[in-house]
């Protein structure tokens, strides 16, 4: 036995890519993308894919090169997620909605050599390639020109996306990895916490997440599949290669809202979708005239950021079938879920949106999550009280952060990578956020969950939105900080006060949780993703200094 192990027949380096020409097989005919009228098959995207990487390795991209993208969910941005590093490149998503300096930081801090801008992102890329530093060499633009719209300002390139593929090669033999751990995307954090940081995954890793997340997510084959999570956003949580690996038609749209996404589901029988729970909030809040009837069961993966048990109940109530993910930038997708039970099917509405709420276990590919104390270094009690750090391992973890050998240090130590999310284990096993480290409200010596007092306040009839900070206070050290959006339509009579909120909350929870301050608030800033900026809400708070008085 010793003697054998890899050989040349199993030894092929573990890539995402290998699943296109294996779709194009089976689902030759069947639609890959449909993007308003433009609808290609799979057979298509397996042409279009393979003629980009051709068209780049002729433009002098190669091995290890990075190129980005600064687009919404057109079909040129799923379109990458193979072509690109089927040329040996490096794809790098840039999120639209940074603002012009984010996006030259980001540009010059990848070395990007190429990047493809969707025609209505040029202004924005222009600017941020002004704002590079003189010696730095720009990166060639080619603009994605979107024939669905029209009177959008004329630009200079002669060599537009659609030209690139058509000079491209379709029998080009791609690029394949010499090592399953060669860098296959370079993901930019959201910002939530600090500034992004530069996340690089390899072929293998995104390889087991897409796989993990599929089988998690008990996604059959043929799904429709509707884009309305970001692909820019940590690669769409893998979906973009998981959908090849199904045969999925994507539903690509270039902006949504609670409207389109309604409509979406109707036209096209969609089956599948990605929201962080910011987009259920808005299914939920939708007037009923928005809403169509759902056309079958249509399956919601919420992730990103903790999902209030009243917005899952509020969801499954319109038919929805939601699942619960938990992932990061760094873990490439979903490394833990709420694995469901159908002996909780027996529950009330109510006590299985709890359940739900929670984060749950490991994907079955990672090696084991572990929720560990702060100061001891050693697993919390299952006691669903006890709260630690959730650390993580298995194949989902990046390589490290780019040019960033501190963070990565920092971040990745003692055979763990740690997430900076505090946690609980329930006596089942099943672990449940309660903040992220830097979020923790500590008052008067006690640590308070601001997820927990947002979930009191979610479960407010008028609440559409609410996030909790800390304020300095002289007495307590720090105090919560609620700021709130109301629903739509709330009639200048029937808001709730400040005191009436801080009441609702005095009636249902431990008083030291209750917020001590509430703001109303129009929107809350959000990011790309729709996590809830939670940094700006703190300048806020710290801004407005420690109250005169504080309350008890
Ligand atoms: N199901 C979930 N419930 C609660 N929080 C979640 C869930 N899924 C993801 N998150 C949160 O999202 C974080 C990962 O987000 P992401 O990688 O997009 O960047 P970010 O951490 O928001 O940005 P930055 O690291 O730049 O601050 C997790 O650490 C966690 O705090």
């Amino acid at each position: 036995m010793e003697k054998l192990g890899l050989n040349e027949a199993n030894s092929n380096p573990l890539t995402p890519l290998n699943f296109l020409e294996r779709t194009a097989t089976v689902y030759g005919n069947c639609k890959s993308i449909v993007y308003n009228d433009t609808v290609y098959t799979w057979a298509e995207t397996q042409d279009r894919c393979l003629r980009l990487a051709s068209a780049l390795y002729s433009l002098g991209i190669s091995r290890r090169d990075v190129v980005s993208v600064l687009a919404p969910n057109v079909p040129a941005m799923y379109e990458m997620h193979f072509g690109v590093p089927m040329s040996g490149a490096v794809l790098n998503t840039i999120n639209t909605r940074l603002d012009a300096r984010t996006v030259s930081v980001l540009l010059h801090h990848s070395e990007s050599k190429l990047i493809f801008c969707d025609i209505l992102y040029l202004p924005l890329l222009h600017d941020a390639i002004r704002l590079l530093p003189p010696s730095h060499k720009p990166p060639q633009i080619i603009p994605i020109e979107d024939p669905y719209e029209i009177n959008v300002p004329k630009h200079p390139y002669s060599l537009t996306y659609e030209k690139l593929i058509e000079s491209g090669d379709s029998q080009f033999k791609w690029i394949r990895p010499n090592s399953e751990l060669d860098p296959i995307v370079l993901n930019y954090t959201s910002g939530t916490t600090s500034a992004p940081k530069g996340v690089v995954h390899c072929h293998r890793g995104i390889f087991i997440t897409t796989f993990d997340s599929l089988v998690s997510w008990s996604v059959p084959t043929e799904p429709v599949y509707l884009w309305t999570l970001p692909m820019f956003h940590a690669n769409g949580w893998t979906f973009p290669w998981g959908m090849a690996v199904v045969g999925g038609t994507n539903i690509c749209i270039r902006h949504f809202n609670a409207s389109r996404i309604f409509s979406a589901i109707h036209d096209h029988k969609v089956t599948h979708m990605c929201g962080a729970p910011v987009v259920l909030n808005m299914l939920c809040n939708a007037p009923h005239s928005m809403r169509k009837p759902l056309p079958g069961q249509v399956n919601v993966m919420t992730a990103a950021s903790s999902p209030p048990a009243e917005v899952l109940k509020q969801t499954e109530a319109m038919g929805f079938q939601v699942s619960h993910g938990y992932g990061l930038t760094e873990t490439g997708g979903i490394v833990m879920s709420c694995a469901w039970k159908s002996e909780w099917n027996k529950f009330a509405a109510s006590e299985r949106a709890r359940l739900k709420a929670r984060q749950g276990v490991h994907t079955p590919s990672m090696v084991k999550i572990n929720v560990v104390d702060e100061y001891t270094g050693k697993s919390v009690a299952k006691d669903g009280i006890s709260s630690g750090e959730i650390v993580v391992k298995g194949a989902c973890v990046m390589l490290g952060y780019l040019k960033d050998e501190k963070a990565t240090k920092a971040a990745i130590k003692d055979g763990w990578f740690y997430t900076g999310d505090v946690g609980v284990v329930h006596p089942d096993g099943y672990v449940e956020i309660k903040d992220r480290s830097k979020d923790v409200i500590i008052s008067g010596g006690e640590n308070i969950s601001s997820v927990e007092v947002e979930c009191m306040l979610y479960s407010h009839p008028v609440v559409n939105e609410a996030a909790v900070v800390a304020r300095p206070d002289k007495f307590w050290g720090e105090t919560p900080c609620a700021f709130v959006s109301l629903v739509e339509g709330i009639h200048s009579r029937t808001k709730p006060t400040e005191k009436e909120m801080i009441d609702w909350c005095r009636e249902r929870m431990p008083h030291y949780m209750v917020p001590k301050t509430v703001v109303f608030k129009e929107e809350l800033p959000k990011t790309s993703t729709g996590k809830i900026q939670k940094y700006v809400l703190r300048n806020l708070a710290k801004e407005m200094g420690p109250p005169k008085i504080s309350r008890l």
